[in-house]
C-alpha cells in the first residue's frame, strides 16, 4: 500500500504568525457518530482496506461492533486507497478558512511527492513536501504519523515554526479555523462521543496495552485527526505515542483505534491546555448538523472507496 497523505498543520504562533500544515503518509481515520449508530457506521467505513465496502451491522453493542470491525480488517486488502486524492481539496479549503492572514507552512508527508497537486497559495503561505516511506497496512500508515511528526519536529519544525496543527487529509475546511485554536497543547472532542459518558468511550480497554485506560478514568474522547500545540509539546506527545506503539508491537498488541488510542492515553495524563469542540472535527454525512453546532469548520470528505482504490 502506498500513497498516503495524512496532514499535519504546523502553525506559527501569533507572534510570528507562521503556520504549517503537514501531511503524513496515509491518513487517519475519522468518523464520528453517536452511540452504536456511530460505531456501526464506523465499522462499515472502517479501514477501507480492500474489497470490503460495507458491512451490515444490526443491533450490536459496542464491543460486538468492534469485534466485527476486526473481522473486516482481517479480510484481504486487494486495492489500495490513495489518499493523495484528498490533498487538493484540503489545501484549497485551508487557503479559504485556515489561519487566513497568517503565515502558514503546509508540511505534507507522502510517499508520492510527484503527485502532490499545485495549489495556488496566498502571501506568506507555502507548502513543503516531506517524502516518507509507506507501509502496507493502513493502520501502520496512520500510526507512524506519530513517529514522523516527532522525527521532523526535532530536526526541522522546532527551528522553523512555533505551533503545529496535525490533521487528517481526508477532510476539508468549511468555516473559520484560526488562532483561537492555539494553545500549548490542544485536542479536539471526537464528534461521535462528545455527549457520551466515559464508560462508553472507545478507549483501549486491555491492560496489556500501553494505551489502556480503566473504565473509571478518562476526561474526554479525543479525535485522532486534529490535535496540536507548540512544537515542543507536540514533539513530546508524538514521541511518547510512538514509543508506546513500539512497545505494544513488541508485546504483540495494537491498540483498538491505533494512534487515536495512544493519543487519548497521552492526553489523559498530560492534560491539554485547550479542548476544541467537535466543530473542529465533524462528519456531516453521518451526523447531520445538530443545532448545538454553530459552525462546521473542519469536516470529513465522504470517501468513495471504490474510486479511490481503483485510481
Ligand atoms: C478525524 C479523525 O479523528 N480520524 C482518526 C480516525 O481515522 P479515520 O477513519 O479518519 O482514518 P483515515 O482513513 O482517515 O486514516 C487516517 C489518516 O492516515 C492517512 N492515511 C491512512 C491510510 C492510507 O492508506 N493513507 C493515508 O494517507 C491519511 O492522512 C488519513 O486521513 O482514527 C484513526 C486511527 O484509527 C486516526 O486516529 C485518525 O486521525
Ligand atoms: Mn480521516
Amino acid at each position: 500500500m502506498c500513497n498516503c497523505i495524512p496532514c499535519c498543520c504546523f502553525l506559527g504562533n501569533p507572534k510570528c504568525y507562521s503556520l504549517h500544515l503537514g501531511i503524513l503518509p496515509f491518513t487517519v481515520l475519522l468518523l464520528v457518530f453517536f452511540g452504536y449508530g456511530f460505531l456501526s457506521h464506523r465499522s462499515q467505513e472502517l479501514r477501507d482496506p480492500g474489497a470490503v465496502t460495507s458491512v451490515a451491522v444490526g443491533e450490536l453493542d459496542v464491543w460486538e461492533v468492534v469485534a466485527l470491525s476486526r473481522m473486516v480488517y482481517a479480510q484481504p486488502k486487494v486495492l489500495t486507497p490513495r489518499y493523495v486524492v484528498f490533498l487538493k481539496l484540503f489545501l484549497e479549503t485551508a487557503e479559504q478558512h485556515f489561519m487566513v492572514g497568517h503565515k502558514v507552512i503546509y508540511y505534507v508527508f507522502t510517499d508520492r511527492p510527484a503527485e502532490v497537486p499545485q495549489v495556488p497559495l496566498g502571501a506568506g503561505r507555502k507548502l513543503a513536501v516531506l517524502t516518507v516511506r509507506n507501509y502496507s497496512r493502513w493502520q501502520d500508515v496512520s500510526m507512524h504519523r506519530m513517529e514522523m511528526i516527532s522525527h521532523f519536529s526535532e530536526r526541522r519544525f522546532l527551528h522553523e515554526v512555533d505551533y503545529l496543527v496535525c490533521a487528517d487529509v481526508d477532510m476539508k475546511f468549511r468555516d473559520h479555523v484560526g488562532v483561537e485554536i492555539l494553545s500549548a497543547l490542544f485536542g479536539t472532542l471526537h464528534p461521535g462521543f462528545y455527549r457520551s459518558s466515559r464508560e462508553a468511550f472507545t478507549y483501549e480497554r486491555r491492560p496489556k496495552s500501553r494505551a489502556y485506560i480503566p473504565r473509571d478514568e478518562g476526561d474526554f474522547y479525543y479525535a485522532g485527526g486534529f490535535f496540536g500545540g507548540s512544537v515542543v509539546e507536540v514533539y513530546h506527545l508524538t514521541k511518547a505515542c510512538h514509543q508506546a506503539m513500539v512497545e505494544d508491537k513488541a508485546n504483540g498488541i495494537e491498540a483498538v483505534w491505533h494512534d487515536e488510542s495512544y493519543l487519548n492515553k497521552y492526553l489523559l495524563y498530560h492534560k491539554p491546555t485547550k479542548v476544541l469542540s467537535p466543530e473542529y472535527v465533524w462528519d456531516q454525512k453521518l451526523l447531520g448538523w445538530p443545532s448545538v453546532m454553530r459552525k462546521l469548520r473542519y469536516v470529513a470528505v465522504p470517501k468513495n472507496h471504490q474510486a479511490i482504490r481503483n485510481r
